[in-house]
């Protein structure tokens, strides 16, 4: 059953169904860029969310999406070398980058030589050049604004390497920051700021398992006065979509 408010949709799912309708939905919306503007900016998180793409790699997405037009991004990263298991990059890589035929110049890593700040900036740099050059769009607000952020959240509620009660979540200004002390190891990590999340056209939580269910009734239930979780300031500007399944959306 979706339930829709504003532009948040709220999906609950069995297991299998999750990657099959987030397939669905990442196509749709690949499409529209890809035929609008001749590009798609996507941005890719940690954690579990690349298994959930795993239909993605079978047709009829396989063999009908314009891959070549993929630029794909990270929401955040752990500063580790590439090969390091810890580092999403390889994460991505392993499960699907290496599947799908994305021109490997349009793949955006993080610099994996630098200093958590060095590569904050460089990473800030780069999208700066792309904004310039018309790769990305720019919001209104000054903000690069990609096509499509792909989310996960942790069981406090974190998104990207956005901590409850970290001074990280409040930061307006720079595009990608980074953190030395995250709760979630490893503890050097560089990310994407609000602003960033949220000048992005369209968002997805992709969300499973029982221990998340209070954070995301917190989210979606809980009382305006309350200290909001990371994971409630999520608002893209033209759609959110929560991929939950059944244990996830339990307390709702
Ligand atoms: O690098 C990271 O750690 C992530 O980008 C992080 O924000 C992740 O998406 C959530 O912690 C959810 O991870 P799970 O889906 O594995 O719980």
């Amino acid at each position: 059953m979706a339930e829709t408010k504003n532009n948040v949709v709220v999906e609950v799912f069995d297991k299998e169904e999750i990657a099959v309708s987030l397939a669905e939905y990442v196509a749709k919306i690949s499409n529209k860029f890809t035929k609008e503007r001749g590009a798609f900016t996507v941005t890719l998180s940690g954690g579990s969310l690349i298994t959930h793409l795993r239909k993605l790699l079978e047709p009829p997405y396989f063999d009908t999406l314009e891959w070549s037009k993929w630029y794909v991004f990270w929401v955040d990263e752990r500063v580790v070398p590439k090969t390091h298991e810890d580092s999403n990059y390889k994460l991505a890589y392993d499960g699907f980058l290496s599947k799908v035929p994305i021109p490997p110049g349009n793949v955006y890593a993080i610099n994996d030589a630098l200093s958590a700040e060095g590569a904050a900036d460089d990473y800030e740099t780069s999208l700066r050049h792309l904004v310039k050059n018309n790769v990305l769009a720019s919001s209104l607000n000054g903000f690069p604004k990609f096509d499509l952020q792909l989310l996960g959240m942790g069981p406090d509620g974190h998104v990207a390497s956005l901590f409850p009660g970290h001074p990280l979540v409040k930061e307006d200004k720079k595009w990608v920051t980074f953190i030395k002390d995250s709760p979630k190891p490893p503890p050097e990590r560089i990310t994407f700021t609000f602003p960033v999340i949220n000048s992005s056209a369209y968002a997805v939580l992709v969300v499973t398992g029982a221990g998340k269910a209070d954070a995301v009734h917190s989210a979606l239930r809980g009382s305006e006065n309350s200290e909001k979780l990371p994971v409630a300031l999520v608002s893209p500007e033209d759609e959110l979509k929560w991929f939950l399944d059944k244990g996830a959306a339990s307390k709702l």
